[in-house]
C-alpha cells in the first residue's frame, strides 16, 4: 500500500549532500535514516546518544504509526542498536524524527554525519474501544502462557 506522508527537511544537508529517505528496492520494508551530525561522533561501549535525522513527518492519520527499527547490520556485527530498542512515531507527532543509538558492545563505534543508522518502518495501528467484561469467551488456551505449551 502507498501512502503520501507529508515530510519536513531540517537539515538542508537532506536532500542535497545526504539523500533523502528512500525505499532501496521495491520490496523494500525500511527508508533508512541518516545521522544528521555536524561532526563524527565515537559512540563509546555502553554509551547512547539521541541523533537527529534532520527530518520530521506528520502522519496525521490515526490508522497509522511509524516505527525506528535498528539495521541488522549494525545490531549483528557491531552491536549498534536503539536505546529504545524500537522507535514508536506517533500519528500527531510533528517533531523531529530522532534516533537513540546505543553501543551495546565492547568496542567504540564510529558514525560519521550522513552515515544509515536505523531504518523507518510505516505501520498500520488499530486503536482499541475496550469493552468491560466479567469473563471471556472460552478458548483452548485459556490463560495458559509463559511456556505452557512445552519446550519441543
Ligand atoms: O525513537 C524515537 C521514539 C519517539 N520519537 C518521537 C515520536 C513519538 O511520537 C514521540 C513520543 O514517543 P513515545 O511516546 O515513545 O515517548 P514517551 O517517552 O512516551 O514521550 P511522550 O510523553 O512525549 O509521549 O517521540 C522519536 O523521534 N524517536
Ligand atoms: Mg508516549
Amino acid at each position: 500500500m502507498k501512502k503520501a506522508i507529508d515530510l519536513k527537511i531540517l537539515d538542508p544537508r537532506i536532500g542535497t549532500e545526504f539523500p533523502l529517505p528512500a525505499y532501496a528496492t521495491p520490496g523494500s520494508a525500511g527508508l533508512d535514516l541518516r545521522a544528521c551530525l555536524d561532526n563524527t561522533l565515537v559512540l563509546a561501549p555502553g554509551q547512547t546518544v539521541l541523533i537527529p535525522t534532520g527530518l520530521s513527518i506528520f502522519i496525521g492519520d490515526a490508522n497509522l504509526c511509524a516505527t525506528i527499527l535498528p539495521r541488522s547490520g549494525l545490531g549483528h556485527k557491531h552491536g549498534i542498536v536503539l536505546g529504545n530498542l524500537v522507535g514508536l512515531i506517533d500519528s500527531d507527532y510533528q517533531g523531529p524524527l530522532m534516533v537513540s543509538m546505543w553501543n551495546r558492545s565492547s568496542d567504540s563505534f564510529t558514525i560519521e554525519p550522513g552515515d544509515r543508522i536505523a531504518q523507518l518502518v510505516f505501520m498500520p495501528v488499530v486503536q482499541a474501544e475496550f469493552n468491560i467484561v466479567d469473563s471471556f469467551e472460552q478458548t483452548e488456551r485459556g490463560e495458559g502462557g509463559f511456556g505452557s505449551s512445552g519446550k519441543a
